[in-house]
């Protein structure tokens, strides 16, 4: 028997399962490479949906400076994964936030200091004071004050002791702050004749930038920590922005936005909407944020005149603050008498006193505008606004 024919045979028959089988396994691995594919797609879609920002009423703003001193939020809408802080206690904060006066170098109490130990005290040394004062934005008439006050004590009573000239320049200085002035915020609800009840309302008022969204927000912060219910009405209209910075500070502490999404709506309406709910809510304050961007007088009074009309159909702010940035100095002065007198304040809330060696602004605002200073801002932090009390601040300038 030829054996030939039976060998070509069993090798054909191999050639063909072989192939089969290694056209199998590529059509197995094209199958799986598919289904990878597939399932990766898969995969990718739903960590997709997984992490895609929900959708919430806000809408946020990619042109506006990331501000830093907040972290981003849920709107009032989704409150699932907001976590709701605790302010820092508002008692202390002062004395607390107290270094960041002299954040900037030498502090003006320390400057004074320094100068009022000389040995003997000449010409030269009473005008390096004067200049020291002015430098501050003490103002012209509270620095010649200020001098013949010292000048006096210094000659009658002689006073030279480190510790003397300190306790005489700290009570001088006391003097200038007006101790007397009532710094109270107005924060308590009322109740109308009929029984209503009616939400303290705080209007804050301001050029933009001095730090009035920051200021409404860390304002918030120090009712939420005195245990107060609190509403925010976001006003200021001209940017959209704002009300998504404002709606992000209340939602930290679980305090609702009353806001608008159109940009431009009516800052009145607004304003009327936060106060009507402060009412409804039975709220201890309502905290309106406004723009402050106006060109002219008379279009600053039109607004906040319609701000103070409209929302006092529901309750009239008790508080109207003015906000104003001290690195600012003189030009910020001059803002601050156009909304004086278009706004009817009645506290004045110095931003950003923290690092400026322009401290002495105080003394000067209050002068000019008769006003009192109610809260000072010494930093970008949530917690970085305190009620101004007078000793603490002279302690803190005098370093
Ligand atoms: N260092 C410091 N920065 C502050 C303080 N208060 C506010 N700021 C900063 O000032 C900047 C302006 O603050 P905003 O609150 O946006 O100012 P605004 O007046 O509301 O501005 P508009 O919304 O444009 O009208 C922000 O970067 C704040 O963090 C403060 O006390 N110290």
């Amino acid at each position: 028997m030829n054996e030939l024919p039976w060998i070509e045979i069993i090798a054909a028959l191999i050639v063909i399962t072989g192939g089969g089988g290694i056209a199998g396994w590529v059509a197995t691995k094209r199958r799986k490479r598919t289904h990878d594919q597939g399932g990766g797609q898969a995969t990718l879609e739903r960590e997709r949906e997984a992490t895609a920002e929900p959708d919430t009423a806000v809408e946020p703003d990619t042109t506006v400076e990331p501000d830093t001193s907040v972290e981003p939020v849920e709107a009032p809408t989704k409150p699932a994964r907001s976590v709701v802080e605790t302010p820092a206690p508002t008692a202390g904060r002062l004395v607390r936030l107290r270094d960041r006066l002299a954040r900037s170098g030498s502090p003006l109490g320390a400057r004074l200091l320094s100068v009022l130990s000389r040995d003997s005290l000449t010409e030269d040394d009473w005008d390096e004071i004067e200049e020291e004062l002015l430098l501050a934005d003490v103002g012209a008439g509270p620095t010649t004050e200020l001098l013949e006050a010292l000048r006096t004590k210094v000659r009658v009573l002689g006073v030279r002791e480190p510790a003397a000239v300190r306790d005489l320049l700290r009570s001088e200085l006391v003097a200038l702050l007006d101790p007397a002035l009532d710094r109270t915020l107005r924060t308590e609800p009322t109740t109308a004749e009929d029984g209503t009840h009616l939400p303290a309302v705080t209007l804050v008022v301001g050029v933009n930038g001095t730090g009035k969204t920051t200021t409404v927000g860390k304002l918030a912060r120090v009712l939420v920590a005195d245990g107060r219910s609190v509403v925010l009405g976001a006003a200021d209209t001209f940017r959209a922005a704002a009300a998504d910075q404002l709606t992000t500070w209340g939602n930290r502490v679980g305090v609702p936005t009353v806001r608008s999404d159109r940009e431009g709506a009516d800052p009145a309406s607004v304003a009327f909407e936060a106060v009507a709910r402060g009412r409804d809510e039975k709220i201890d304050v309502v905290l309106v944020d406004t723009a402050g961007r106006l060109q002219n007088k008379a279009g600053l009074m039109d607004e906040l005149g319609k701000i103070v009309r409209v929302s006092s159909k529901v309750a009239a702010p008790s508080e109207v603050l003015l906000v104003l940035d001290a690195t600012t100095g003189q030009n910020g002065l001059s803002q601050a008498r156009v909304f004086a007198e278009v706004a009817g304040v009645t506290g004045i809330v110095l931003t950003k006193l923290d690092g400026t060696a322009k401290g002495g602004i105080v003394v000067q605002v209050q002068r000019e505008l008769g006003v009192p200073v109610k809260l000072i801002g010494l930093g970008e932090g949530p917690d970085d606004l305190a009620p101004f009390d007078v000793d603490e601040f002279v302690d803190g300038i005098l370093g």
